[in-house]
């Protein structure tokens, strides 16, 4: 049985608030982006990254325009050190990219990170000790004046190997567990690290709060943000940092509050990997911006390769529903969104917009590399008429008249629903071309027809009936009429002609002509049927017998 007596929030509400963030509603401008899939994201993984793979998936960042990449925890081990000793010497570090490093505020750790880093041509030392009440009574057991001690002590360290080293070195603290912290004490200690590093508008160091484990609502963490912001010192010499963990799902909420609470900078992995949940997804955040038209300086353009480098290094799997990267995020099986977005689409194409409006797609999938027919309307026993005839019409050219459209939609989901499986495009198309197109059985098969202009049109029409070849005769206001009262004299068949559309399939100079045929009979029902022929006419005829062809069984 669960018991929730056992838990209680472990977080603290800021003190004071001037809730400015809540007036806000978008996002303006881009944060500063700092990629941690090679140090959090990396810590995470069953089997951590080898050197070469640290290198490849580094190479991946720069690709996608991260310009600060945190690459590891040099003191942690071999690789973690070879790796970033391999960036620098082998210059596989870009000239705008700023490789980051993290260290706990040990004596031990902060030198031997510090030789790790020797020769980098611009580098962040990231120091950090845990300031949360959980971590102060259990982990350290120290009062807050000694864990204050820890990050001032483990500061003046930095400080004075970065002036040894003489390495173009940047700063950044982070009170680690920020968010089971008191955010008074969590400013405090920030503040008494500030006034050790002493940044400057020229030279400023990174303030970052955590949310290590995400235990509140977004807003508490907004609300610790502006606090924090409005009370660092030297506010115009510190770029204030987020890092949200998952745990409670909503670390995009976090950042994207944050941001608006006064956060600079953001770091976060490529689909959300990282400790336990993951940290904020880079992805989401930058694509949530991108779709409200703010350019997230990141470029997720080619999100196929993205995934395939991710999963191959990490071992991880991308979900099928991970925004904007999962293989069903854009795919619609129901017939109402389908039928939707194929009127969106038409609509986008009839009025040249720029703008991207198509309901159910929050972007345009092409920006990221999917394709509209085999990504977007997909079809299964819920797809609709709609979905159905727009996968015809665009990936093969069929455009059917609206109410064949309705017919075919059902005899497509029964397929689907029969089989109990997902149709391809191809499949929709094989459905299509059995059931109508350029029909010759069960009963009547054309062979050929000749006309005469007369006073009326007249038509021969040859047609084998059962294996036996027919010449039948009629005449009409047109060459389809003609042929059409030839076949229902001939044939002795009762049906009113209801339906008939053509137009060109291809554009090429050997155009082919696609014709449509609806008949009605006296028991009600109506029967389809579609030619294809070089000969608009002769492709009319075809999709007449077709629907000849198609028409209802007399019962048994
Ligand atoms: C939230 C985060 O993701 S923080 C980053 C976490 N990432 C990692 O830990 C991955 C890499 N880490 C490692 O490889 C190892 O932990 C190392 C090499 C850093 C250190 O290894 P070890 O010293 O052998 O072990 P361990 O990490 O257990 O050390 C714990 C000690 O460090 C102290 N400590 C932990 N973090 C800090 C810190 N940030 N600052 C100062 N002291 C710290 C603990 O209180 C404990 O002290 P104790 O020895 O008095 O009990
Ligand atoms: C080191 C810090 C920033 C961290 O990884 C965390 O708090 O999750």
């Amino acid at each position: 049985m669960m018991d929730a007596s056992k838990y209680a929030p472990g977080y603290y509400p800021a003190p004071e608030n001037e809730y400015r963030w809540v007036r806000k509603d978008h996002i303006e401008q881009a944060p500063a982006w700092c990629s941690v899939d090679l140090r959090d994201g990396n810590q995470a993984l069953v089997v951590p990254m080898s050197l070469e793979e640290k290198i490849e998936f580094f190479q991946l960042l720069v690709r996608i325009g991260f310009k600060e990449i945190e690459v590891g925890f040099p003191a942690a081990s071999e690789t973690e050190y070879e790796f970033l000793r391999t960036l620098i010497e082998q210059n596989l570090i870009p000239e705008d990219v700023t490789v980051q490093v993290l260290t706990q505020c040990r004596d031990h750790i902060i030198r031997r990170t510090f030789e790790a880093v020797k020769g980098a041509p611009r580098a962040v030392i990231h120091f950090y000790n845990s300031t949360s009440v959980a971590q102060r009574e259990q982990v350290f057991r120290k009062s807050k004046e000694e864990i204050k001690q820890i990050a001032v002590e483990g500061a003046k360290l930095v400080k004075q190997l970065s002036q040894e080293y003489e390495g173009n070195f940047l700063f950044e603290y982070s009170p680690e567990s920020f968010t089971g912290t008191e955010p008074e004490y969590a400013l405090e200690v920030c503040n008494a690290v500030i006034d050790v590093m002493e940044p400057t508008p020229d030279r400023p160091m990174i303030i970052n709060l955590p949310v290590t484990v995400e235990m509140s609502l977004p807003h508490i963490y907004a609300n610790q943000i502006e606090y924090c912001s409005d009370r660092l010192h030297r506010r115009d010499s510190v770029i204030l940092s987020t890092h949200p963990h998952n745990d409670r799902g909503t670390g995009i909420a976090d950042t994207e509050l944050a941001l608006l609470a006064g956060a600079q900078r953001v770091e976060c992995c490529l689909f959300g990997n990282g400790e336990r949940t993951g940290n904020v997804d880079a992805i989401t955040l930058a694509m949530n911006m991108y779709s409200h038209g703010v350019d997230p300086k990141l470029d997720f353009s080619d999100m196929p390769a993205i995934c395939e480098v991710y999963e191959r290094i990490t071992d991880m799997q991308v979900s099928p529903r991970q925004p904007y990267a999962g293989s069903l995020v854009f795919a619609a099986f129901s017939g109402s969104h389908q039928d939707a977005i194929a009127k969106g689409m038409h609509h986008r194409e009839e009025n040249s917009t720029h703008q991207w409006t198509v309901p159910y797609l929050p972007i345009d999938p092409h920006d990221v590399s999917r394709t509209y027919d085999a990504d977007v309307i997909r079809i299964n026993s819920q797809s609709g008429k709609g979905g159905i005839g727009y996968i015809l019409e665009t990936a093969y050219g069929y455009n059917m008249p609206p109410k064949m459209r309705e017919h075919f939609g059902y005899t497509v989901k029964a397929v689907s629903d029969h089989n109990h499986a997902e149709l391809k495009p191809d499949e929709v198309f094989r459905i299509f071309e059995q059931t109508y197109l350029n029909r010759q059985s069960p009963v009547v098969e054309f062979h050929e027809a000749h006309y005469m202009q007369g006073k009326q049109m007249r038509a021969t029409v040859t047609v084998a009936v059962d294996g036996q070849e027919y010449e039948f005769f009629g005449s009409g206001n047109g060459r389809i009429n003609a042929v059409n009262n030839a076949l229902k004299q001939g044939l002795g068949l009762e049906y009113t002609l209801d339906t008939y559309t053509e137009h060109a399939l291809d554009t090429n100079s050997s155009s082919r002509a696609a014709s449509y045929v609806g008949l009605s009979w006296p028991d009600g029902t109506t029967s389809w049927g579609a030619g294809t022929d070089t000969d608009v006419i002769v492709s009319s005829v075809k999709a007449l017998i077709s629907a000849i062809n198609n028409r209802p069984q007399p019962a048994d």
